[in-house]
Formats: C-alpha cells, structure tokens, sequence
C-alpha cells in the first residue's frame, strides 16, 4: 500500500511555518515526521545539528548535490538549503507523514518530481506584521531581514498563482491557524492512525 502524502509547508521567512510545524509534531507524535534538510547557515542558538537541520560547508553541500543525494536544493539569503534523498526516505520509511518546510524554489522544484505532496502556504496577514515577527525573533542581521522582505514579497505574489498551493493560510491568530492546517490533513492523519491501529 503507498504511504501516506508528504506535506510541503511553505511560506515568507517569519510567516509561522516552524511554529505550526512544531505544533502538529508535538500534537501528533507518531504521525508526522520531520525531513531534515541541509543548509549552509549557521546554526541559531537552541537549533541542533540532525534535528533542525544538517549544517553543513557550502563545498559538503555542493558535494552531495552533485552526487545525486538531493531531491531539490535552493539558494536563499546568502545560503544553500536543500533536501536529501535519505531525509525524505527516513520519514517515510517509518510511515509516517514526512513535512518539508522549503521555500518557493524548493517548492518549484518539487512539483517537478513524484513526491505528490499536499502544497501549503503559511502567508502573514501583511508585510508590517511579518518585519515585526522576524525582528522579534531576533535571528537575522539587517542584512539578511532585508533579503528575507524582499524574497517575502515575491513569494506573496508567486503563491496567489492558481493551483500551486493546495490551502493558503493566513497565519494571523495562531491557533485559528494551526485548526486550518489540522483540517487540510485530517485525511492523512487518520490514514496514518488506521494503519497503526490494524498493524
Ligand atoms: N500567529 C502568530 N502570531 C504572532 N507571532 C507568531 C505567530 N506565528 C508565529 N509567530 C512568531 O513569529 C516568528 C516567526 O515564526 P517562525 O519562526 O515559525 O517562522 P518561519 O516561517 O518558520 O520562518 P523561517 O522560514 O525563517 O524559518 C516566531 O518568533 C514566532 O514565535
Ligand atoms: N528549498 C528549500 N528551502 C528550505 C529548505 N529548508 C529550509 N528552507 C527554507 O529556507 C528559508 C529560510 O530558513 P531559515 O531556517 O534560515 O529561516 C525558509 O523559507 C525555509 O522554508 C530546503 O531543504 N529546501
């Protein structure tokens, strides 16, 4: 039987996509499954090496890609990110359901391949409100907040194209939020549960 579909999870920097994510692996341990991707930033305080991401050098990282080992890979604010082979295949070897959090080129890239995911795009209610959360989240240089705006405000035009997303959530009350994206998965999470009840 084919497993269940991934999840793509996409989105302006600073839109809420970790922050739902956390929520529905913590909510539904057992159910999802994160794929962890690659990238060439460093890490923030508080992320670890495996579970966030791989950090990995920009020479590993081309390395690899060139080997095959990756399903798509983007360069965003200055770094590399990407997502290998065996992340996706650790998830889904487990059955459960695998959640890519990756921005609009990795999103691009994916409708290129047979992953067959569900598409969503975590959107702030407004660029205002998206400078502010990313400010206060206190990770970025001026520098790399000012790339991050900018990519935002591509990614906001790009996400209105009919058909490439499967939901748009306007991460405004985050809990209003976290009670759409439960309802656009609510039919791979009780796949996941019928399996792990009859097995
Ligand atoms: N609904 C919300 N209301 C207010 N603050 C929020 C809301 N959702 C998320 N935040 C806060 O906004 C900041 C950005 O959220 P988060 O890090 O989840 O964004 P992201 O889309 O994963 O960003 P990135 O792509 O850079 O990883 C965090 O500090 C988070 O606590
Ligand atoms: N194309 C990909 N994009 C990815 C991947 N992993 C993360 N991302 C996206 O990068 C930005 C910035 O992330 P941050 O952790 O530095 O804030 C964000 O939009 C992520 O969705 C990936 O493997 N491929």
């Amino acid at each position: 039987m084919a497993g269940p579909r991934p999840v793509v999870m996409s989105g302006p920097s600073g839109a809420g996509k970790s922050t739902l994510l956390k929520k529905l692996l913590k909510e539904f341990n057992g159910v999802f499954g994160f794929s962890v991707s690659h990238t060439t930033r460093n890490p923030r305080p508080g992320e670890e090496n495996g579970k966030d991401y791989h950090f990995v050098s920009r020479e590993v990282m081309q390395t690899s890609i060139a080997k095959g080992e990756f399903i798509e890979s983007a360069e965003f604010s200055g770094n590399m990110y990407g997502t290998s082979k065996a992340a996706v295949q650790a998830v889904q070897a487990q059955n459960l359901i695998c959640i890519l959090d990756i921005d609009m080129q990795g999103v691009k890239n994916i409708k290129k391949t047979d992953l067959n995911p569900i598409y969503v795009s975590v959107q702030a209610p407004s660029m205002d409100i998206l400078e502010k959360r990313l400010r206060d989240r206190k990770t970025e240089s001026e520098e790399s907040l000012q790339k991050r705006l900018h990519a935002a405000k591509v990614d906001v035009e790009i996400s209105k194209e009919p058909g490439l997303f499967d939901v748009v959530i306007i991460n405004d009350d985050l809990e209003a939020a976290y009670g759409k994206l439960k309802d656009v998965l609510l039919e791979e999470i009780q796949k996941v549960r019928d399996v792990n009840k009859s097995s």
